[in-house]
């Protein structure tokens, strides 16, 4: 019990804020949780176990379990592998022109697998700390206000497949859909960078922050087989 309580704080800490918060986290729930069942094992002792089979623990019992293909995959996957994980959205803009198969199309189609998906009306605070590093930009109101004010929601998307990060922006199209070529989305949906339909990780460390930020919670991310994987990602 503890070791699965352990666990998924560690693990959505860890997909959240990074290693050192984990650790914290980890802490914190053996201190404050488990107290008794410490005591029998010793804190050291539950912590490793949690940390050692921490993702199969969970799937085991979580309410993915039997979907689950591969337990040790962490929900924002393994940069460089067949199991990158990218965030992409369809932002206010694509939702409300309907572009949203169109989107979702062309990355299944192009072999990637879809392992996280949802719709939302995202916060204030999530869409402030999604594009934290632009809090200085003097469009930053609108573009929050933009994203978050309801008049219609965002999509957002957990795919999976080799090198998905760096071929998602590929196939989004230049953040300035002027500058994005015929074949993108970009390039060929929008005409305007304030509403350019689509947000796509940029690098290992953004996806696995905005995964972490959009998709958290038991259940959210589902690792699954595909039967195409053999046709698909396999290599000779
Ligand atoms: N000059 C601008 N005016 C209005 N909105 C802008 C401007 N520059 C960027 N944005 C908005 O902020 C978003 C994030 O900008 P950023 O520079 O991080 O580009 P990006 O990483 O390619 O975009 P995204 O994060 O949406 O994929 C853009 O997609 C666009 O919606």
């Amino acid at each position: 019990m503890f070791a699965r309580f352990a666990a998924t704080a560690f693990r959505q800490a860890a997909s959240r804020q990074g290693p050192a918060l984990a650790a914290r986290a980890m802490s914190t729930s053996a201190s404050r949780a488990t107290r008794s069942t410490a005591a029998r094992f010793g804190v050291a002792a539950a912590t490793a176990a949690a940390v050692t089979f921490g993702y199969t623990v969970y799937a085991a019992q979580g309410p993915n379990a039997g979907v689950h293909a591969d337990n040790a995959t962490p929900i924002h996957g393994v940069p460089g592998t067949a199991k990158e994980r990218t965030f992409i959205a369809v932002k206010p803009d694509g939702v409300q022109r309907g572009l949203v198969s169109d989107i979702i199309g062309r990355f299944e189609r192009r072999g990637y697998k879809l392992v996280g998906l949802k719709l939302l009306v995202p916060s204030k605070a999530l869409a402030n700390e999604h594009y934290a590093d632009l809090s200085s930009k003097p469009f930053f109101a609108g573009l929050v206000d933009y994203m978050t004010n309801g008049k219609a929601p965002v999509i957002g998307m957990v795919w999976e497949g080799p090198a998905v990060i760096k071929q998602g922006r590929v196939m989004l199209g230049a953040t300035d859909p002027k500058a994005a070529g015929p074949g993108t989305i970009r390039g060929d949906y929008c005409l305007t960078i304030g509403r350019n339909i689509c947000h796509g990780s940029d690098s290992a460390e953004s996806a696995e922050k905005e995964i972490g930020l959009w998709f958290g919670g038991k259940g959210e991310i589902v690792n699954w087989a595909s039967n195409n994987d053999e046709w698909v990602v396999s290599s000779n």
